[in-house]
């Protein structure tokens, strides 16, 4: 049962210098209380694709084609792109929230986070009494691992890690059905990074929300994940469950993913990376984006766009999947 449909969805970037075609053509579903990972270098479109769905991109950005639904448990579906005013503010918190990378910057410097998980629930739960909303706090607050005499500390007197669990705690006030996390604890430390990840899962089975998980680092999200969507250059290439890509990863640009970052878990291997950059998305290679930097690239992929299609326990869109795999 799927919480968001996203159905070719583009979106462009119109700059003085050309068009970046940041997200093109994507088309992705995120299941109910699913954790879907989305990974891909600096620049994949990620950030974007993730602002699209949570309606929170600004011009020079500009959907340029597809749709985006979200389905209420009650079944009544709801077409994020057309929604405005009132329905959009309740659609946000109610429904959707967003964890961004920096909680600095998400969070508001000169107001303590009790008071800011109050706000939110002030402004969208109207029917809430002062003393049930400071209850709330509390009981957030402390669920994501922070006590309650913590609630009047402001955010610059907590460490990286509480102010991130802060911002969880906040996405968390009225109880939404998707949560968005981009990068949320890429500016942590391992250790910290890695209870965080463990309290999201907990909270998850708790709470029952869906995730869609923004990190460019794939062996983190094989932590979290059940299923994991890959970009390049603005496109879905791939996608499985953590354990398909971890285990039989069919892009090219997937196994060079699972190659640049260090395991969590498991013996020490060596680093090999992708070669060469990403390419400028005002101008990105004919064919399949990926082929100047394809080590196992033939005359074709210069040429075809190859389009997703079923591929291990999920889809792939590589010339060179025949259904068996790339070896
Ligand atoms: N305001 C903007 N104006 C022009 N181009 C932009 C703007 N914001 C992003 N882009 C471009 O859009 C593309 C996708 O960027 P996006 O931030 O979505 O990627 P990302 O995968 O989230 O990267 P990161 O991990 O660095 O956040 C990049 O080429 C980027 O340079």
């Amino acid at each position: 049962m799927n919480v968001l449909e996203i159905r070719d969805l583009s979106v462009d970037y119109l700059s003085g210098s050309g068009t970046v075609h940041a997200v093109s053509g994507v088309s992705l579903d995120l299941r109910r209380g699913e954790i879907l990972g989305l990974a891909g270098e600096s620049g994949s479109g990620k950030s974007t694709l993730a602002n699209a769905v949570s309606r929170l991109l600004r011009p020079p950005a500009a959907i340029t084609s597809g749709s985006v639904v979200y389905h209420r448990q009650d079944g009544t579906a709801v077409d994020v792109l057309a929604l405005g005013g009132n329905e959009l503010r309740a659609f946000r918190w109610k429904e959707l929230a967003v964890v961004f990378q920096s909680a600095m910057n998400a969070l508001n410097p000169v107001s303590a986070v009790g008071a800011q998980i109050d706000d939110v629930l002030r402004a969208h739960a109207p029917r809430m009494s002062r003393a049930e909303r400071a209850e709330r706090s509390v009981e957030l607050l402390q669920r994501v691992g922070i006590s309650a005499d913590r609630r009047r500390s402001y955010p610059h007197e907590l460490s990286g890690g509480m102010r991130q669990r802060a911002a969880i705690a906040i996405a968390l006030a009225l109880n939404p059905e998707i949560i968005i996390m981009d990068e949320p604890t890429t500016a942590l430390d391992v250790v910290v990074q890695r209870d965080i990840l463990g309290e999201i899962r907990a909270l998850r089975e708790e709470y029952g929300f869906a995730v869609v998980f923004i990190t460019h680092d794939l062996s983190l999200l094989m932590e979290i994940s059940d299923r994991i969507a890959i970009m390049y250059a603005g496109r879905v290439v791939e996608s499985g469950t953590a354990k398909g890509l971890h285990r039989a990863p069919r892009h090219p640009y997937t196994m060079g993913l699972l190659r640049s970052f260090p395991r969590l878990r498991g013996p020490r291997e060596e680093l090999l990376g992708i070669p060469g950059t990403p390419p400028d998305l005002r101008s990105p290679p004919p064919g399949c984006a990926f082929h100047p930097r394809c080590g196992l690239a033939v005359d074709e992929c210069a040429v075809s766009l190859p389009v997703l299609t079923p591929g291990g326990d999920g889809e792939v869109a590589c010339l060179l999947n025949d259904g068996t795999g790339v070896s």
